[in-house]
């Protein structure tokens, strides 16, 4: 069967771990177009992959069954409105991972009735290892949610979400929640090396066991309650630990945290998808 011609307008850097993953993937460098208005970027896209490449973002949508928006929210508007000549009820699908720009501004902008899918994806997905959820409109049939779903697994786990409002709470989830395992990463570090350890050694400890936690929970049947306990003998150290962990209102710091990240996407697509903003 012929590969559909995917054209990602903006060339950088989710669109870099994207085109990777998908190439990694067996998918044919003759099928992906780029347009960015930044030479320099399209050099170093062509050269990496071998894609095809043009500063027109009109000349790649042109060519393409799958348009994936890989520009800043900011940007989205104007780069929707200079595509609409391209829309129709039908085809291409528009596949926007922009965060927090809601599909409804976003057909608006396109002009009219279009199919589109909106992601989440996350930065892990630069080592192919991203989570990313996905909500498709009315106007998508099955082929083109398969698409769109084969565009993100080529860097990661998918899943679709039945509700677009739930895109809040996964951009609070996991679009935002690397930054907050590398806080506790660097927590944990500065900590041991306030008790005596050396930078890289404590470094290198703190990574690998975020990495081998990560894993442990991932493949093993328990909850991550269970595993905590496996760790905390009674009157042991890890119960120590937990304690004053609890006693810093740790649960409460993170519930807010995703509510006030939750209510910045609300924020964000008030303020971007407003035609008067
Ligand atoms: N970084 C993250 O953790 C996540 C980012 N996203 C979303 O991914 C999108 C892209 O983010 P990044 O790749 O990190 O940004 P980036 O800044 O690396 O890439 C954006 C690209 O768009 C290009 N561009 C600017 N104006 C343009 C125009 N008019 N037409 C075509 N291209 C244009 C820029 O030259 C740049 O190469 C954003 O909407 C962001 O919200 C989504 C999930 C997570
Ligand atoms: O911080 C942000 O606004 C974006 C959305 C998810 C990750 N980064």
């Amino acid at each position: 069967m012929r590969e559909q011609t995917l054209a990602f307008i903006g060339g950088g850097n989710m669109a870099t771990s994207l085109i990777g993953g998908l190439l990694a993937d067996g998918r044919n460098a003759q099928t992906i177009w780029v347009a960015d208005p930044d030479r320099s970027k399209l050099d170093a896209l062509h050269h990496r992959f071998s894609v095809n490449t043009t500063p027109d973002n009109l000349q790649a949508a042109q060519e393409a069954e799958v348009v994936v928006l890989a520009v800043k929210p900011q940007q989205l508007r104007a780069v929707a409105t200079g595509l609409k000549s391209v829309v129709t009820p039908s085809q291409p699908l528009w596949l926007t991972i922009a965060a927090g720009i809601r599909i409804p501004d976003l057909e608006r902008w396109l002009g009219g009735p279009a199919p589109i899918v909106r992601a989440m994806p996350n930065t892990p997905a630069l080592v192919q290892a991203g989570a990313t959820a996905l909500f498709a409109n009315a106007q998508t049939n099955p082929q083109q949610r398969q698409m769109a779903e084969s565009v993100l697994r080529a860097v990661g786990l998918t899943l679709w979400l039945k509700d677009e409002n739930l895109m809040e709470v996964v951009t609070a989830l996991s679009g935002s929640g690397p930054a907050y395992f590398f806080l506790v990463m660097e927590a944990m570090e500065k900590a041991a090396i306030n008790l005596g350890l050396d930078d890289s050694t404590a470094r290198l400890l703190t990574l690998e066991t975020a990495f081998g936690a990560a894993k442990m929970a991932l493949e093993s049947e328990e909850d991550s309650i269970r595993l905590r306990q496996r760790v905390t003998s009674p009157g042991g150290t890890t119960e120590r630990a937990i304690t004053a962990l609890e006693e810093a209102h740790i649960r409460e710091a993170f519930a807010r945290a995703l509510r006030a990240a939750r209510d910045r996407t609300r924020e964000l697509a008030e303020e971007l998808g407003t035609d008067h903003a």
